[in-house]
């Protein structure tokens, strides 16, 4: 529709609309991450519906969104009952459900009841929307992407393609360390992060950082340090109530604007994620991947390519705890014994 300016008489043509829009499931929408996550969906332009689901009742958070003057629709579904209305036709579906960390705990400590959740709401999209992206938040990522996995695979709907463990908060705070650091224009760097996310299994690719940036070994290895206890540092100051919440809902929010930039056929999207990898004898890895209209296109191997010594000594070092949490993953969907998990 044109538009006359009132300078000059003229009449000015608004961008066209986007190709396409996208229907989202948030599961697990009424807690800390899932709000603000809500929010942000509700504002983008990519976005025609939005679903929220909780055990809780989010009819009040779905009401209060929907006064928001966006065009996207939102309806809220509380109770198992409601699952799956809420699934039904969702291109991408979201996963924060679970409990978050006290201080004193690590992201396995979560597997006894994240595990269970995990499962419980994968078994549903695998019957209800088979074909959506499915972009898993819930803590232990590492295992929970893998507990995902066999789940489908069960069902006969796996399509590694579609399954990402997001991983992005550790490249958004992988950024805004090294720019505090380096004094940095913050919009221009970006740092790929690969491995998992817990602990010493993410794995900042400080040397691969753009733009390119000479740090000292002892720099390289406080920011290490810093984005790998990133989460441990919000638990801390949180103090009971809970882990990061905003920082990880803009992270998701980035994870899905770019997944849906993908599947509307852009080109050149790229986001680092947790997903199934043939980079490494892992079965599943974060690093940065092409994101297209069915998913992943392809993983990017360049980014492992000519490490430091310092990167190439943490990768090995990962590999065997990266390897433990996703056996634990895989096995608590086989109904095998779960091998002990020995953490730091
Ligand atoms: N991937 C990451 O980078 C990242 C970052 C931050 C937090 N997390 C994880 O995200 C999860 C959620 O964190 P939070 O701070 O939002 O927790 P929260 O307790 O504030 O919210 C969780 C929500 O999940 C709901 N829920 C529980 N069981 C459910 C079920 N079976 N079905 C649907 N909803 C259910 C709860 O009612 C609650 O509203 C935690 O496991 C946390 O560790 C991951
Ligand atoms: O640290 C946590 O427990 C939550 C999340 O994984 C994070 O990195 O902030």
């Amino acid at each position: 529709m044109g538009i006359v300016s009132p300078e000059s008489g003229s009449c000015e043509f608004a961008a066209p609309p986007r190709a396409s829009t996208f229907r989202v499931a948030v599961l697990g929408a009424g807690g800390g991450i899932g709000q603000p996550l809500s929010l942000l969906i509700k504002m983008s332009p990519l976005v025609s519906s939005l679903n929220l689901y909780d055990i809780a009742n989010v009819r009040g958070i779905a009401a209060d969104l929907s006064h928001c003057n966006s065009p996207c629709r939102v309806a809220g579904f509380s109770g198992a009952a409601e699952l799956a209305r809420c699934l039904s036709g969702a291109d991408v579906v979201i996963i924060p459900a679970g409990v978050p960390r006290k201080p004193g705990m690590t992201r396995d400590d979560l597997f006894t009841i994240n595990a269970s959740i995990v499962k419980t709401l994968v078994e549903a999209v695998a019957d209800l929307a088979p074909t959506a992206l499915i972009h898993i938040i819930s803590n232990p990522v590492n295992s929970t992407v893998p507990i995902a996995a066999e789940v489908l695979k069960q069902k006969g709907v796996y399509d590694p393609r579609k399954l990402f463990g997001v991983t992005t908060l550790d490249v958004v705070r992988a950024n805004t360390f090294l720019a505090q650091k380096k004094n940095l224009r913050l919009v221009d760097v970006d740092v790929p992060v690969i491995g998992g996310h817990a602990g010493t299994t993410i794995l900042p690719l400080l040397s691969k950082a753009r733009p390119a940036t000479v740090l000292t070994g002892d720099e390289v290895e406080e920011l290490t340090a810093r984005i790998q206890n990133g989460g441990t540092e919000v638990v801390e100051a949180k103090a009971g109530a809970g882990s990061a919440t905003l920082s990880m809902a803009y992270a998701a929010a980035r994870f899905l604007e770019s997944s849906l930039r993908g599947l509307d056929g852009d080109q050149e999207v790229y986001e680092c994620a947790y997903v199934q990898s043939a980079l490494t004898e892992l079965p599943f890895f974060a690093s940065r991947v092409k994101l297209g209209r069915k998913g992943v296109e392809a993983a990017v191997p360049a980014d492992l390519q000519g490490l430091s010594g310092f990167e190439e000594r943490a990768l090995e070092a990962l590999k065997p705890e990266l390897r433990a949490s996703i056996d634990k993953g895989l096995a608590f969907v086989r109904k095998e014994e779960v091998p002990v998990l020995v953490v730091a």
